[in-house]
């Protein structure tokens, strides 16, 4: 670990979370199953929630396998996390990065099962979400506690629920938000530029129950807006919005789409910014970059450009080694995030802790 620090002599596992995806085109079913049986998404009592998740999971089955197809018949999360993982150790000397998914492999168990065997003296737990949703990091963690306590796994463990509005991170963004924008300003000279902050959506009912995920958001793409201000010198308009429904409640607005249909009415050229995914996968390189690509050309936007999600972009990878290197420097506890503070999301308190404590109840 670079720089003095209570964990610069220790073995430290890096246990890094994210989604998962499947890696061929006969795991697209199961991982789907997978996903809309997580009670975190499908709030559903379990005989309801077995039945309802094929049923969910099927209706949308061929516009997934044709999304796959344009991606080669698989996610390439693992593989950009597995890069992320190598060049986060290549920073922080002493660490050893592992990776938990969460509907496909590699499984929490089987991240768990490769931790015990490497007998670390600390854990840290990263989720690769830098916005705290019951639906993601808090699903991802509870799985992990229960892999680790199967797996006898005993490690003095620090999480990290949330790292939405890091400066680090945030300028990370800032500037790929600034190499597309350059892009754009040179393609349509003289054109007013727009950035949509596309973010994952949730059904309205996660967040009217506490998710905190929507304010997290909002802080992030005020973090990102800071940065960019200060590098630009330059106030610059934009928007929140949210895509990929994927059920058939209400979920949060405004939509993507409802976006675009607005940049298209006031003539502007849409930047889009994945700002809840630090990967590309499906819902970038195929919902943003060929979807609503299309949906763009039949607006007749002015233009439509995205910003690359950060995958290994060193900045980024920078300010993740920063964020971890911090939350070590706290010393063993539940939660270590905003430097120490205390989390400011809407309800006051730590998003984890609270999920936590409610699901034990
Ligand atoms: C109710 C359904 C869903 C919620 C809520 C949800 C939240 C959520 N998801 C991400 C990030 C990712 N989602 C990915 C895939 C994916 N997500 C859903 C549904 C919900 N997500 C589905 C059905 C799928 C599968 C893709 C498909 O079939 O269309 C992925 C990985 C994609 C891949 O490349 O394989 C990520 C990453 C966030 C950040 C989030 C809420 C905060
Ligand atoms: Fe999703
Ligand atoms: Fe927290």
């Amino acid at each position: 670990m670079s720089g003095a620090g209570p964990a610069s002599d220790r073995r430290i596992a890096i246990v890094l979370f994210n989604l998962g995806g499947p890696d061929g085109p006969e795991a697209i079913k199961p991982f789907r199953v997978n996903l809309f049986s997580d009670p975190a998404i499908i709030r559903a009592p379990w005989f309801i929630r077995f039945w309802l998740a094929r049923r969910i999971a099927a209706a949308a089955q061929q516009k997934a396998e044709q999304g796959y197809a344009l991606m080669g018949g698989k996610s390439p999360l693992l593989e950009l996390t597995r890069r992320q993982a190598d060049a986060l150790e290549a920073g922080l000397p002493g660490a050893k990065c592992f990776v938990a998914m969460r509907y496909w492999h590699p499984f929490a168990r089987e991240a768990a099962e490769q931790v015990k065997a490497w007998e670390p003296q600390r854990i840290l737990l990263l989720p690769l979400y830098p916005q705290f949703s019951t639906t993601t990091t808090g699903s991802s963690l509870a799985d992990w506690h229960e892999a680790a306590a199967r797996a006898g796994l005993v490690a003095p463990t620090t999480t990290l629920c949330c790292w939405h509005d890091d400066a680090g991170y945030a300028a990370s963004i800032a500037a790929l938000v600034a190499g597309t924008l350059a892009t754009a300003r040179a393609e349509r000279p003289g054109a007013k530029i727009r950035l949509l902050f596309s973010a994952h959506g949730l059904p309205e009912n996660i967040v009217r129950a506490g998710d905190p995920y929507q304010d997290h958001v909002e802080r992030s793409v005020a973090a990102v807006m800071a940065a960019l201000g200060r590098s630009l010198g330059e106030a610059i308009d934009h928007q929140v919005c949210y895509q990929s429904r994927a059920t058939p409640q209400r979920w949060i607005e405004p939509s993507t789409e409802q976006a675009l249909a607005r940049a298209a009415a006031d003539g502007v050229v849409a930047v889009v910014v994945p700002i809840a995914f630090v990967s590309e996968h499906i819902e970038t390189l195929v919902e943003l970059d060929v979807d609503y690509r299309e949906v763009a050309e039949t607006l007749h936007l002015q233009g439509y450009y995205r910003v690359p999600a950060p995958n290994d972009d060193a900045s980024f990878i920078a300010a993740l080694a920063g964020i971890a290197r911090r939350a070590l420097a706290q010393g063993d506890g539940l939660c270590s995030h905003r430097g120490g503070r205390a989390c400011d999301a809407r309800h006051g308190d730590c998003p984890w802790t609270r999920y936590r404590a409610v699901n034990a109840a």
